[in-house]
């Protein structure tokens, strides 16, 4: 059995993950944490969330100096499920311990280290750390997750928009003149349990953000090999996200060129396209691990529509990451 830490267990992500690796064969749930000031450390995380009675009753610590050498000591792996910033000074110590980590923040996702502090707004503390990590979309870079002691666990608004788009790029369908308009919604839990204002449920009514600077666009273009336009909405909804995507594609591109593109899901539990003629909705993939895809072609313009629907608490992150640890380690995945 392969024993797992949690950092970050009691936020949206990191509560899904727990309970995922509860529930998992090949796992043991090993401890979970919280910064070390946190008013939850001691609580019980089924106190927090009481689905979990009997599942995940172990409290919550805080992460001091001698938690975290612990944390090193008695586990194999462990997953970041903090805000950018922390992971990225958390795992140098975790690696140097030995432990496999599966950052399921932004803080590793990128060779360049430019990028953070035009997009996350820090400089990051160890670029080093950056061209080792392995991008965990398991469903396309399966093969490279055990080449590297760090997993960066890929954005929700990506995976949505990759998993749409990489077979198009793939069998070199994309017009190189245009580039594919991505708009997706995404529900408040995208957002974390963290009170903020503009989150507010309450407050919260269908309004783009982040235009033409989301933190996400440069993730979608590094993966995809190919400029993109995207625009995240949030939504009155806690959970899901909904990206509709508009593309060009070279002349003469056939639906049965499409199809043959989109069979490379063909046996994937995980992503699965709807017969033509429908379309998915968040409430059919909320609480689920996969994707679920459909698209439409106007051969008369050129231009595809292609929609993607996730749990972005699942596939868009504890799931994925669960898929992750599991390839990672050699265990069996089960989507
Ligand atoms: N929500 C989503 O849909 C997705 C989120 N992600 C990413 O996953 C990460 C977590 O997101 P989410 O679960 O939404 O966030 P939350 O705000 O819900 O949870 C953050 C967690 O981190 C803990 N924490 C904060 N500071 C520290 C610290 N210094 N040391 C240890 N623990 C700390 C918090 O507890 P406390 O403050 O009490 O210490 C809490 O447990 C983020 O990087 C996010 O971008 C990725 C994909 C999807
Ligand atoms: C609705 C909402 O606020 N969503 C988050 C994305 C959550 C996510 O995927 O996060 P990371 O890439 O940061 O890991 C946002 O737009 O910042």
């Amino acid at each position: 059995m392969t024993t797992i830490a949690i950092i970050g267990a009691s936020g949206y992500a990191g509560a899904t993950l727990a309970k995922l690796i509860a529930t998992d064969d090949s796992l043991t749930l090993g401890g979970l944490y919280v910064s070390e000031a946190s008013a939850d450390a001691g609580t019980p995380l089924s106190v927090l969330y009481p689905e979990m009675l009997g599942l995940v009753d172990q409290p919550l610590q805080g992460l001091s100096a001698e938690a975290l050498q612990q944390l090193c000591q008695n586990h194999q792996g462990v997953c970041l499920a903090t805000e950018h910033q922390v992971s990225a000074t958390l795992v140098p110590t975790l690696l140097e311990a030995g432990l496999s980590v599966f950052d399921l923040s932004g803080g590793h996702r990128f060779k360049d280290a430019a990028i953070y502090p035009e997009f996350y707004g820090f400089e990051h503390p160890h670029p080093e750390h950056l061209l080792q990590a392995e991008y965990g979309l398991v469903d396309w870079y399966p093969h490279t997750l055990n080449k590297s002691k760090l997993i960066a666990v890929p954005g929700c608004y990506p995976t949505a928009s990759l998993l749409a788009l990489k077979p198009l790029q793939q069998a070199g369908l994309l017009s190189e003149s245009a580039m594919p308009v991505i708009n997706a919604v995404s529900g408040v839990s995208g957002a974390g349990r963290k009170a903020q204002l503009n989150t507010h449920f309450c407050q919260v009514s269908l309004t783009p953000y982040g235009v033409l600077g989301h933190r996400h666009q440069p993730e979608i273009e590094t993966y995809l090999g190919h400029p993109v336009v995207f625009t995240p909405h949030l939504g009155n909804f806690k959970r899901g996200i909904l990206a509709t995507i508009v593309c060009q594609l070279k002349a003469g591109i056939t639906d049965s060129e499409i199809a043959e593109a989109y069979a490379v899901y063909q046996g994937n539990a995980g992503v699965k396209l709807l017969p033509q003629g429908s379309w998915p909705k968040v409430d059919d993939v909320a609480g689920s691990g996969r994707c679920l895809l459909a698209w439409k072609f106007d051969a008369g313009k050129q231009t595809l529509v292609v929609a993607s629907a996730i749990d972005n608490l699942m596939k868009g992150a504890a799931s994925q990451a669960l898929d992750c640890i599991n390839i990672h380690f050699g265990h069996e995945v089960y989507s």
